[in-house]
């Protein structure tokens, strides 16, 4: 499989700087994490060629993003607003995207459609309207859409904003199913999102991309950092904020994650995960 190649890519709004050169191996299932605004939008939808390439080259083998009629076959995305279409049938809204993607010959067409209908798991609902599905339903329309035509580069853009917790669990597993023999790119500011699913993970803030690999390499970086410590009420009020990670209740007690260079009294070091290594890196690009 190729890897798509991302070199020196910028995009500017006016005179604002979004995406600062911009350099990624995507392959896998590759995940983007950054918070609101870091750029990952912006970045999925030049590689989607939503928006132009102006600056740095993409490439996937030996098709570029410079005015290649190959791009376009290659990808299929699912936008973070996927809501449209609320009186079509669930059918009717894939057989108007087998049409804009080209699949014109009627036999191929609803082969496809039956084939992608099973597999999000909505054949049942083919007949059902929109706006009568839920919402995680209406995320697999979307990436029933998206995986029309066979797509090799398959972009999905903060997948389970606004879903409940079985909706989002049962969204990654779908994910999962889809990555064989293809390139995934999940954009997304829920770690969890990415922790499961994720081979590759890079963190993404102010159009700058902090740090890149694949998942073990990522969390090298914090390794030997992490600690946990069970704790009263009133040693956690001692403890300095900027280091904490996360605090659970356990009874009338607390456990206490913390990131630390040296060794905390009475704290247990623990492995780290991929949280931990977001947090450490956006703690440090925030001072
Ligand atoms: N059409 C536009 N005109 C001007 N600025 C824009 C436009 N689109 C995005 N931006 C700005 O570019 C920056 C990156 O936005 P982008 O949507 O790519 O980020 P993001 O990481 O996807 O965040 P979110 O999850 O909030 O969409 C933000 O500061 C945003 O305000």
């Amino acid at each position: 499989m190729s890897v798509l190649e991302i070199r020196n890519v910028k995009k500017r709004y006016k005179n604002k700087v979004v995406l600062n050169n911009i350099s990624l191996n995507i392959k896998g299932t590759y995940g983007l994490l950054g918070p609101n605004g870091a750029g990952k939008t912006t970045l999925m939808k030049i590689i989607a060629t939503l928006l132009p390439l102006e600056e740095g080259t993409i490439t996937f083998g030996d098709i570029s993003w410079e005015n290649d009629q190959r791009v376009k076959p290659l990808i299929g995305y699912l936008p973070q607003y996927f809501s449209a279409y609320k009186t079509m049938k669930v059918y009717e809204v894939l057989h108007h995207f087998a049409i804009l993607k080209g699949i014109t010959n009627k036999e191929r067409r609803i082969s496809e459609l039956d084939a992608v209908l099973e597999n999000v798991n909505l054949y049942e609902q083919r007949n059902e309207k929109i706006k009568y599905l839920s919402g995680g339903m209406i995320r697999r329309v979307g990436i029933a859409q998206a995986l029309l035509g066979n797509p090799k580069i398959v972009i999905v853009d903060e997948p389970t904003a606004g879903l409940d917790i079985q909706e989002r669990v049962r969204f990654r597993n779908l994910l999962r199913k889809i990555s064989a023999n293809r390139t995934i790119i999940i954009s997304s500011h829920i770690v969890e999102d990415l922790e499961t699913t994720c081979d590759y993970v890079a963190m993404m803030n102010k159009g700058t991309i902090l740090l890149e690999g694949s998942r073990q390499e990522v969390l090298q970086i914090v390794d030997g950092l992490v600690w946990e410590k069970d704790v009263n009420s009133r040693d956690l009020e001692q403890i300095p904020e900027s280091q904490i990670i996360s605090v659970k209740e356990a009874g009338d007690r607390y456990i206490v994650r913390m990131l630390s260079q040296e060794s905390i009294k009475e704290a247990k070091r623990v492995h780290p995960t991929l949280e931990d290594a977001y947090l450490y890196m956006m703690k440090g690009d925030n001072h």
